[in-house]
């Protein structure tokens, strides 16, 4: 297993200046039901200010009010309105499909619409109750679709979707489980273990306790929805992995002076982060540093 290092920010480059939001990826997030709307309004707001170019929410109506007052640069989907949702996924660069979005028959409609409409191209973030509810429904986990699929369990999420106990979570176990399922998995805990096909398993060497409040993976999915939405088109491994490594390295640099890091601390913190990563990869890139 290998460590992440600071080079996979490189990835974060300064942008042309002929260009406008069609150029830095479309991006869907659906989940949040009527007791979990935070969680998809986290992943949306974490999108939007990771940079990605659009972005949709389709969640419970219930939700509007608190969505708008918090990102009014989303738009919204009713989340049940399978015509509304389909016409925005055509157009999708990234989905972040899960957060927040309950385990009942109406998740369940929710996800195989998904399944049936999303494309080959396409990036799928799937993520909290959409794992465990595919862990459970084994006709919905045997028609995974044909698309650039990211699971990002926890570990119990992992556990319900691999059957791999924690205290039995190898690299080696993980792994048969993971080409299996013929996608990625980014196994979250403390120091976070990425498992893409035909790639060596990447171990993220950051981030701490003062990450472990409720919302904080929810924010991850919009991070990388926008990583992959900006930067997959040179190097879709290498934009993963900085998504993964800007949300605990924006943990780290908070927690020096905060007891814990809070979700939405990290959100506000995600343009100055990038900003000057960008400047720095611009100033080695003309040979300056
Ligand atoms: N503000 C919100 O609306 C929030 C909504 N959330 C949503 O709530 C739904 C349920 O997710 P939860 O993860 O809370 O509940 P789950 O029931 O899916 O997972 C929590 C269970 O897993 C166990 N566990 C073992 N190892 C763990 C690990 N490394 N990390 C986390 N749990 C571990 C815990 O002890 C607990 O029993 C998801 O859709 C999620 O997105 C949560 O993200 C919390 C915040
Ligand atoms: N002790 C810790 N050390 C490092 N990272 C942590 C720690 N606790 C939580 N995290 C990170 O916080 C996130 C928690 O994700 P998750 O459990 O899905 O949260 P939620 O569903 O509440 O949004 C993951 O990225 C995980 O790696
Ligand atoms: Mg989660």
């Amino acid at each position: 297993m290998k460590d992440l290092d600071t080079n996979v920010l490189s990835v974060i480059s300064p942008r042309p200046a002929e260009s406008y939001k069609g150029n830095y990826g479309r991006v869907l997030t659906i989940g949040g039901n009527e007791n979990f709307g935070g969680a998809i309004i986290m992943s949306t707001s974490a999108a939007v200010h990771a940079g990605a170019g659009l972005v949709t929410c389709a969640t419970a109506p219930a939700n509007l009010t608190a969505l708008h007052s918090t990102v009014p640069e989303a738009m919204f989907v009713d989340y049940t309105d399978n015509e509304a949702v389909n016409n925005v996924l055509k157009s999708t660069t990234a989905i972040v499909l899960g957060p927040g979005l309950g385990t009942d028959e109406t998740s369940k409609k929710i996800i195989a619409n998904v399944f049936a409409n999303v494309s080959e191209e396409q990036y799928l973030i799937i993520d909290g109750s959409a794992i465990t509810l595919l862990a459970q429904e084994k006709d919905l986990q045997a028609n995974l679709p044909q698309a650039h699929i990211i699971f990002t369990p926890h570990e119990m999420e992992w556990q319900r979707l691999s059957g791999i106990k924690i205290a039995q979570q190898t690299e080696t176990a993980n792994r048969v489980q993971q080409e299996k399922l013929g996608a990625t998995v980014i196994l979250k805990k403390h120091h976070t273990e990425i498992y893409a096909p035909n790639a060596e398993t990447f171990r993220l060497p950051l981030g701490g306790p003062y990450m472990s409040t409720g919302g904080m993976g929810d924010t991850l999915t919009g991070i990388i929805a926008a990583f992959m939405g900006q930067f997959a088109k040179t190097n879709p491994q290498k934009a993963l992995q900085a998504a993964v490594y800007t949300h605990s390295a924006i943990a780290d640099q908070l927690s020096e002076n905060a007891y814990v890091v809070l979700p939405t601390d990290i959100i506000g913190h995600l343009q100055k982060f990038m900003q000057e990563h960008s400047h720095e990869n611009y100033r080695t890139k003309i040979g300056f540093n």
